[in-house]
Formats: C-alpha cells, structure tokens, sequence
C-alpha cells in the first residue's frame, strides 16, 4: 500500500509526520518536481510495510492539484504508482447545531474535533447568476464532488472518532455568518470547509487513484475572529489522527472501487 498525503504548509506536514512516526520514527526526504517528500513506513500489525508519503504542497485549491499531480505522476513514472492520495490539515468547522428546519442529519463539528470526509465538495466552482450560484456541473462542464471509499472512511472515521460528512473546498476562507448560512443551504450535510481537498482529489482522480480528506477543527466557519483560532490545537489534533490512521492504512488494499479485500 502506497499513500501520499498532501497538506498545504509545512507546520500540517510535521504535524502528520509526528503522528505516522509514532510507529515508524525512520524518515526519508525525497524530492519530486517542485517538492520534498517526506517517506515514512510504519510497521503494520502483519504484511509488508506501507509507504507513507507527506507533502506540504501550498495552500489553495490549484497549488493543491498542481503538488499531488506531480507526486503521482512522478511515481507513476518510477512504477510505483500510489493506491491512495489523501489531503490532510485544519480546517473550519461547521460548530452549531442542525437547524430545526433542516430535512438532512449534519454533526457539529467542534473546534479540535477530526473530520473524515465522505463527500469532497467544490464550493465555489461555478458561476454568479442572476437567481445565485451556479455550479460548472450546471453549465455542463466538469464535477464539483468527489466520494472517497466508503469502507475506508467508515474505518477511518472510527479510528479516529471523526465527525463524518461533506467537507467543503473554497478558495475564499468564510468570513461572515451570511455567507456560513449560504454554504449550509447548498450543502446542508457540510461539516468543515478547507482549501485544498478538491484539489487533491481531482488530480488524484485524473490518474484513477482514491482520494480521502482528513481534517482537524481549527476555527468555526463564519464571522472572521482571527484571535479566537485554535491552530495548535487543530495540529496536535492532527497528529493523533495520523497517529490513530496510520496503522490502519497499512492493512488496507483497494479493488477498482475502493472496497476492501
Ligand atoms: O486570517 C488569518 O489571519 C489567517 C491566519 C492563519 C491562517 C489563515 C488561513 O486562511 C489558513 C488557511 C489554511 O488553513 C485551512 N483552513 C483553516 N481554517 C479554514 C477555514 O475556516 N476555511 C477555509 N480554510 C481553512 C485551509 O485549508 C488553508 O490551508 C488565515
């Protein structure tokens, strides 16, 4: 099993790396166009070792695409192609209850908390219209959503005891209850919103490769209030989610659709 996870700064990586290291302290730098991987293997309760691959690749949906693109491809090239890509990091989360008139179940997602996603959603892909927002899928190009394995979520989610849900990709960080509020009534089963999880996810997909998104809780979605982030938090929450995944990704093979064998 190879995977590649991708965050967007270094401080997300070596918070990923600290948590895979509790099993497997060696770690390797290797470069690939326009990066450094950092190569762990952690040792799995039976099989072969996994390859364990962290890559701080930029914030942002393209830097995204353009750092797991490379990775792959590069390993492709090399035969050795990777089973799964997964975008990890902070996040904001989707804190208040479900509101009473919602018809969709919707966790909170509270600050430090894990998130697995099980839809990978582009939020903000589309168009202004006259009667709103318009989605590329609309206009009949290309997707906003992708949907990692549903088994490999469901296992994830349970290691680490994540919220499960939509996690969003914007390219604007949310700051306003208004816009929060507009998010949530095109997407009411949002838990969290990143920046680079569609990224990853696309370029993972162009290559028919799996895609997961891992995020930990940083900030509540909505009214810009810098001082009240909890990045460290969200970090050594995002260490012992990897520190908690890790061994379990190593037990893991994929059939063509992503059920576990
Ligand atoms: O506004 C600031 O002062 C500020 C300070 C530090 C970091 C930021 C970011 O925008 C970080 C974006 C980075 O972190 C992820 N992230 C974390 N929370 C959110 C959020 O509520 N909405 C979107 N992205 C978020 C994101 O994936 C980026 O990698 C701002």
């Amino acid at each position: 099993m190879r995977v590649l996870i991708v965050t967007a700064v270094p401080a997300e990586r070596d918070a990923v790396v600290r948590g895979v290291g509790a099993t497997a302290p060696e770690v390797a730098e290797l470069p690939v166009p326009g990066g450094v991987l950092h190569r762990l293997s952690p040792a799995p309760p039976t099989g072969p070792p996994p390859t364990l691959d962290v890559l701080a690749a930029g914030v942002g949906p393209a830097a995204a695409a353009a750092g797991t693109a490379a990775a792959l491809t590069a390993a492709a090239v090399a035969r050795t192609p990777y089973d799964l890509a997964v975008s990890a990091g902070i996040g904001g989360g989707f804190t208040t209850a479900r509101p009473a008139a919602a018809t969709t179940e919707r966790a909170a997602a509270r600050l430090g908390s894990v998130v697995i996603a099980d839809a990978i959603v582009a939020a903000d892909l589309g168009a202004e219209t006259p009667d709103g927002f318009t989605a590329v899928t609309d206009l009949g190009f290309g997707t906003v959503e992708h949907l990692p394995p549903a088994p490999l979520v469901a296992a994830v989610a349970e290691a680490t005891d994540a919220v499960r849900g939509t996690v969003l990709t914007v390219s604007t960080v949310t700051g306003s209850a208004e816009r929060a509020a507009e998010l949530l009534r095109r997407h009411p089963r949002a838990v969290a919103e990143a920046m680079e999880g569609f990224g990853v996810a696309e370029a993972a997909a162009a290559q028919s490769v799996p895609a997961l998104e891992v995020r930990t809780v940083s900030n509540a979605v909505g009214p810009r209030d810098r001082a009240a982030w909890r990045i460290g938090e969200a970090l050594e929450a995002l260490t012992g989610a990897f520190a908690a995944i890790a061994p379990l990704l190593g037990t893991w093979t994929f059939d063509p659709k992503g059920t576990r064998q």
